[in-house]
């Protein structure tokens, strides 16, 4: 694949939403801050529950359709994977002009192929119990950095299953999966403490199993525990029967898994480096169609940026957020919610006291070793980050200077590197483009959000005003157990 953007610039067609093969390295100008804005800001839909949807529905008795998808590297890798099991994919008009959506026909899982997983979890870890339902060999491979990532739980869950699954001792990135037709399935024991997705995996492909599957976690506790909720949720909305009322264990009964006919909810983790604008500019940014209620991890923002000093309202319309006149440090466990880290720990390398983010071990498989990555990078604009065992604390810089930063492939270091820029002016961001693994628009909608300034000229000078005569010292506010102030 490749990717023919401008340098600096992101592109939301199909085309642009591709690999970083050959993608130009010349580095994006990061906007610094000029002033606060009033801005209403349009996210693209969720990342998690496109690629569920996509699955789900490639594995369902009949046609489904799925509104307003994402279309992003991931989803469209996860598009084309399911293409090359047997699945039929079209895009047909949607209900709203600017988004077409996706009609998904399932056919019967086919082998004798081999899938691009990108640097896609989701695509690595969600496919192969699938195509361990077909009648051959399929392979799986990723870019470069993919070839690190976690597999070793997923694979042996499979063999345990009795799946023939070929490796050559890797427990990684390639490997290939060689289905007869038809699992078995029922109890599986796994460690999933590396990453929920192996949970989900076998959970989104366990109703087509003979007799179902049965999943039990032994080791650390799960991270990332919403996205298990949400694969429980997504999977009952099919008409599949679930079990989850015992911790660690979930049971997913064999059946027909009914077509979908869903819309998107917007995708909440990228929401972060918007809302985080926000706080940094003390500006006021307005997020429509952020659910009431939702499984996404990202609704945790809500809290966390409440606990930094944001001042935060969920309504029917969505989500308004007037960042504070300076941001509080805060101890914050993220474990429910890692993929938050990268925005919330460039959020407090610019707050006003130290603060600690835990239970994120798990981070070091994600794209990068986001733990090392937010050190070295929070680093460069003068912030001091200690990396733990299960996370970081972060002392803010005094004054961020400008710097040039990488991104390591990872499209939440590109984001986060976008929020620090905002206060260090001449900061210069390293292959943007990486953004276009969720988020492909994202430098046109940052500019779009900074260039609202002004707009309702009331709201930005209160909240100008506001921000000068913010002492720094305000009482923490905190909503939520996971969220505590103060710091490290
Ligand atoms: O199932 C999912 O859609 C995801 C699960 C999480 O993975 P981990 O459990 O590996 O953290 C999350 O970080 C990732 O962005 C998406
Ligand atoms: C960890 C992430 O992605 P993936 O689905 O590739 O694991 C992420 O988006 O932060």
């Amino acid at each position: 694949m490749s990717d023919h953007r401008e340098p600096g610039t992101a592109a939301d067609d199909d085309s642009d939403a591709g690999d970083s093969a050959d993608r130009h390295l010349d580095p994006w100008p990061a906007p610094p801050a000029a002033g606060a804005f009033d801005a209403v800001v349009q996210l693209p839909g969720s990342k998690s529950l496109t690629n569920r949807f996509l699955v789900l529905a490639a594995l369902a008795g009949d046609t489904s359709r799925i509104r307003r998808p994402l279309r992003s590297r991931d989803t469209l890798l996860m598009a084309d994977a399911l293409r090359s099991l047997g699945a039929r994919i079209d895009d047909i008009p949607g209900d709203e002009d600017d988004c077409d959506d996706w009609l998904v026909e399932p056919g019967p899982i086919r082998g004798q192929t081999s899938l691009d997983c990108g640097l896609a979890g989701t695509v690595m870890r969600f496919l192969p119990p699938v195509a361990a339902l077909a009648d051959g060999p399929v392979r799986f491979d990723g870019d470069a950095h993919a070839r690190k990532r976690p597999m070793r739980a997923g694979l042996l869950a499979l063999r345990a299953l009795g799946v023939d699954v070929r490796d050559e001792g890797r427990a990684a990135l390639p490997f290939t999966v060689v289905g007869t037709g038809a699992v078995r399935g029922g109890r599986v024991s796994l460690d999933a403490s590396s990453s929920s997705q192996f949970i989900s995996a076998l959970l989104l492909t366990g109703a087509r199993f003979t007799e179902g599957v049965e999943v039990v976690h032994v080791g650390d506790p799960v991270p990332s525990e919403p996205h298990v909720a949400m694969t429980v949720e997504v999977l009952r909305d099919a008409g599949v029967d679930v079990e989850d009322h015992e911790p660690d264990r979930w049971r997913v009964a064999p059946s027909t898994i009914h077509a979908l006919d869903v819309q998107v909810e917007p995708d909440l983790s990228n929401a972060a480096p918007f809302l985080a604008a926000a706080m940094v500019t003390g500006s006021r940014i307005h997020l429509p169609g952020w659910p009431q209620y939702t499984t996404q991890a990202g609704d945790e923002l809500r809290d966390i940026l409440d606990a930094m000093g944001g001042d935060v309202s969920l309504s029917r319309e969505g989500l308004t957020l007037t960042g504070p006149p300076t941001i509080h440090g805060v101890d914050l466990d993220l474990h429910d919610a890692g993929e938050l880290a990268p925005v919330v720990a460039a959020l407090a390398a610019l707050a006003d006291s130290p603060s600690r983010l835990r239970g994120i071990a798990h981070l070091r498989g994600h794209e990068t070793d986001r733990l090392a990555a937010l050190a070295t990078e929070i680093g460069k604009v003068g912030g001091t980050v200690e990396v733990l065992p299960d996370g970081l604390t972060i002392r803010p810089a005094r004054r961020p200077s400008a710097a040039r930063l990488a991104t390591y492939a990872d499209h939440r270091m590109a984001m986060a590197a976008a929020v620090l820029g905002l206060a260090a002016p001449g900061t210069l961001v390293e292959d943007v483009g990486t953004v276009g693994k969720t988020l492909p628009t994202f430098t046109r909608l940052w500019a779009d959000m900074l260039g609202q300034t002004q707009r309702n000229g009331e709201i930005a000078q209160e909240s100008v005003e506001k921000r000068g005569q913010g002492s720094g010292q305000d009482a923490p506010r905190s909503r939520g157990a996971s969220t505590r102030n103060g710091g490290a």
